[in-house]
């Protein structure tokens, strides 16, 4: 999914540097499992702790009592985070507020191709909001273990690598998951696991299977990502073509799900673990640490035009301000030039289903200026709504469309009208 979880022993053994030599001959073990048994290595869990400034909390605070998470409509997510993760969530403002839920349930989870899957339970327009949930964990996309790392001189990759999983999903993970009810963490340990033969533990495993990246909430430094295990929302499977997008709102601690299309009931939801306007061959790369061999349309042989067209569509973006600058200064360019150009790119995000993407953001967005040095309220209006819905699947936010569903707002604009003031000064009739 959007996180891969990596043992990192690059960053390991930098880290290392500030260990002093008594440490790492106190705790060498002879083999992968001594470093377990030995009493030492009960210590270097606490030095661990100290170095890496872990703490297990559960946000956005402890439940009462004997309090059942799946009896809670808002719930609360046991976290394993550093402390700059833990001070961003904590000096969020509102936080901690209460999630925002959609009006209706308009999915179910049911089998698919892959598994389980979602699917639409009535009609869903671009925009709408299917699902609001906190994560039942939140835990760090890397292992970072310094001292420990010191144990594992003199093993061999392999060990030492099956020592590291071993260790983070012992040492660091199942205290984490023993702070879930045993409900909760039935349901954890039933979310699927693609990686139950590959040495990593079933916490591990799930997490690897299903964690999302948690956008927002990250420590400094290339290995400062979390993931994020949701009971529901991890049942959606994966397209290259997605239906919907995931956006996480610190504030309430809570995943949103939104349409980034109209779907028909029925159809399976989807949505995108890996970057869409990669090729094909890039997708699946990145698709197979989740054990996914994907057979989307896009995905299945030949990939060439669909391939080409992704790739022109992500060049497509960076031509976007260029053109428009061209037609601002050429009074002989046609009206509708730079709008033709997204037009037409907005043809290839549908042809390839990729609403979702950037990409689409962009081409409405050059459309809507356009309209507007054309002083065409309509027309910015019409595209202006499309790029409100957008951002709405995007942010959960209603206040771009509600900007862009006002013709006063387009009017106001500092570049309202200045296409017709070039062809007002005759320049248009040249
Ligand atoms: C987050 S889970 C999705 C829900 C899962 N299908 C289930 O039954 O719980 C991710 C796993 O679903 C499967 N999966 C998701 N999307 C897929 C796809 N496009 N093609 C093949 N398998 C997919 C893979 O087994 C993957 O490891």
């Amino acid at each position: 999914m959007d996180c891969l979880l990596s043992e990192n022993p690059g960053s390991t053994s930098e880290d290392d540097r500030g260990v002093d030599e008594a440490d790492s001959s106190e705790l060498a073990p002879r083999s992968a499992s001594d470093a377990f048994e030995a009493g030492d290595a009960e210590r270097a869990v606490d030095d661990d702790f100290a170095f890496n400034d872990l703490v297990y909390v559960t946000i956005p605070s402890d439940p009462p009592p004997g309090a059942k998470l799946a009896d809670d409509r808002d719930g609360w997510t046991q976290c394993l985070l550093r402390h700059p993760a833990l001070a961003t969530i904590l000096s969020t403002p509102g936080f901690p507020r209460r999630p925002h839920y959609p009006p209706d349930v308009c999915f179910c989870i049911g089998p698919s191709k892959h598994g389980l899957g979602m699917f639409a339970t009535r009609d869903l327009s671009m925009g709408d909001h299917i699902l609001t949930e906190r994560p039942l964990t939140v835990t760090p996309t890397t292992i970072p273990m310094p001292k420990f790392a010191r144990c594992l001189e003199g093993l061999t990759d392999e060990q030492r690598r099956q020592a590291i999983l071993d260790r983070w999903e012992k040492a660091f993970l199942l205290p984490c998951f023993n702070r879930l009810d045993s409900a909760a963490q039935a349901d954890f340990l039933d979310l699927a696991n693609s990686h139950a033969e590959d040495g990593s533990g079933p916490i591990l495993g799930v997490i690897r299977t299903n964690g999302f990246e948690v956008a927002g909430v990250v420590d400094p430094g290339p290995d400062g990502e979390y993931a994020a295990v949701c009971r529901i929302m991890c049942r959606i499977n994966h397209s290259c073509s997605p239906s919907a997008d995931r956006l996480f709102d610190i504030a309430s601690f809570s995943f949103q799900l939104r349409a980034t299309r109209d779907v028909k009931q029925g159809e399976e939801i989807f949505v995108s673990y890996c970057n869409v306007l990669e090729t094909a061959a890039d997708r699946q790369e990145y698709l197979a640490s989740y054990g996914i061999k994907c057979t989307c349309n896009s995905c299945l042989p030949d990939t060439t035009a669909s391939d080409q067209r992704r790739l022109d569509l992500r060049r497509s973006i960076d031509a976007i301000d260029n053109d428009y600058d061209t037609w601002l200064a050429d009074p002989l360019l046609a009206d509708d030039y730079t709008i033709k150009i997204s037009l037409r790119w907005i043809s290839v995000i549908q042809q390839e289903a990729l609403e979702a993407s950037d990409a689409y953001r962009h081409h409405l967005h050059a459309i809507v200026k356009a309209y507007v040095a054309l002083g065409d309220a309509e027309n910015a209006v019409k595209y202006g709504r499309l790029l409100g819905l957008w951002a709405l699947g995007q942010s959960g936010k209603e206040d771009m469309l509600r900007k862009m569903e006002n013709p006063g707002y387009h009017r106001g604009r500092p570049d309202w009208g200045i296409r017709v003031c070039a062809e007002d000064e005759g320049l248009g009739e040249i």
